[in-house]
């Protein structure tokens, strides 16, 4: 809801200036039809690759605070909302509690994870995913509802910022 890029670029700003967190890379910004509970507007996604030394939960207390910070409300389960932050997975961390289960559940059922995943991650990365992002995205269908709305690249200093 609302301004969904600036927003967006606002909350990998905010991670970006954490001090134990580098953002590395990010996807470009796809235009994605909803998921789930569908009688909504389009959502923006995109993926980053980030450097931390949090622990999974530490990191995931950042990402909260950065939602909130940046207002989010959800008031339909999948439903719209200002911004969500998931994590994805990290390399050599596997839980399942109730605050955090890595790798994401539902990543590798989800188009709108996978294609701005594929920008970031190199075909070969080993993952501690059962598949690679390539072939998890080759075999989904619903590509068609994902548009690239604007690349994105980071630039030197860290400054993160759009073509
Ligand atoms: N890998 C994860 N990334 C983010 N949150 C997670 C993860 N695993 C479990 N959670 C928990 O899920 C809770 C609900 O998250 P959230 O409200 O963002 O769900 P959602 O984005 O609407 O749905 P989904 O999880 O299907 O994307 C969070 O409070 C968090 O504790
Ligand atoms: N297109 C799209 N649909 C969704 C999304 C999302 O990020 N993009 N997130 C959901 C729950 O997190 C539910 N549905």
């Amino acid at each position: 809801m609302g301004d969904r890029e600036r927003t967006m670029l606002e909350a990998l700003r905010q991670l970006d200036k954490h001090p134990s967190i580098q953002v590395l890379r990010c996807s470009s910004l796809y235009e994605t039809e909803p998921v789930g509970y569908v009688d909504q507007p389009m959502f923006l996604n995109m993926a980053a690759a980030i450097s931390t030394s949090l622990s999974p939960l530490e990191l995931l207390a950042v990402m909260q605070r950065i939602e909130s910070r940046l207002g989010r409300k959800r008031l339909v389960h999948w439903g719209p909302r200002t911004v969500d932050l998931d994590l994805l997975w990290m390399t050599g961390q596997n839980m399942n509690t109730r605050e955090l289960i890595l790798p994401h559940p539902r990543m590798l059922e989800r188009a709108f994870v996978l294609m701005p995943l594929r920008d970031i991650v190199p075909e070969d990365e080993p993952s501690g995913l059962h598949m690679t992002v390539k072939t998890a995205l080759e075999s989904l269908e619903g590509k068609e509802g994902i548009q690239l709305w604007k690349t994105c690249s980071l630039h030197s200093g860290s400054a993160l910022s759009e073509s």
